[in-house]
């Protein structure tokens, strides 16, 4: 992913730009009323059977980036969240896309707010069922035989979301370097056995 500040990629002037945000809480809800969750992460299973973030593109003449994720959120969560400028974490040249430049934005909401998106993802977004096939919580444990966050990196992601991912969960502190080192090395191993022979 090779990464530049937000200035730099506004003035690029052929590029496309595209917004996708990582929306997450604290919890203190335990999975099988045993296992602390700690973290709510939503990502989305969208309409080309990949993993990634809510968002889109983002047309300049008409709109700023933050106040383009906030009408893409709109329609594939079915609720109006405002992402500001500080949300920002990084910018990038698409890795297999030409000319495209993906910013990617994390806001950090209360177990509450994530649930009243969630509801509104499937009841009201105009997006549900066509474009999303659903939002989904990125399992950030550990449970044998790779299942958790391993099994969950060994998917398919579109463009570079795998890689946000993991760079948010590290820079957020949501889990540690260490564990995601884990995470990463059982991913790999779970991908390449499930090859076709
Ligand atoms: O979660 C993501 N992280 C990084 N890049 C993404 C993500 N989702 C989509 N993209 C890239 O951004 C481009 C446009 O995104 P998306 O498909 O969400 O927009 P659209 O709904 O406006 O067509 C895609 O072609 C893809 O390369």
């Amino acid at each position: 992913m090779s990464q530049m500040s937000k200035e730099d990629a506004l003035s690029l002037p052929r590029h496309r730009h595209a917004c996708h945000v990582m929306l997450y809480a604290d919890t203190d809800s335990k999975l099988f009323g045993r296992y602390q969750t700690k973290h709510i992460v939503l990502m989305q299973m969208r309409f080309d059977g990949l993993l990634g973030f809510p968002g889109g593109l983002v047309d300049l003449s008409k709109e700023t980036l933050e106040s383009g994720l906030s009408r893409e959120l709109e329609e594939e969560l079915g609720v109006a969240l405002l992402v500001s400028p500080e949300d920002h974490v990084s910018s990038s040249l698409a890795p297999a896309v030409p000319n495209l430049i993906t910013h990617f934005y994390a806001k950090k909401m209360n177990e509450s707010e994530i649930k009243e998106v969630e509801k509104a993802a499937v009841t009201v977004a105009k997006d549900h069922g066509l474009e999303v096939l659903g939002m989904v919580r990125v399992p950030l444990y550990f449970f044998k035989r790779g299942g958790g966050l391993p099994a969950f990196l060994s998917n398919s992601f579109i463009g570079s979301a795998r890689s946000q991912l993991l760079s948010a969960l590290q820079s957020f502190g949501l889990v540690s370097q260490q564990e995601l080192a884990k995470a990463t090395q059982q991913a790999n191993q779970m991908r390449h056995q499930s090859q076709p022979r």
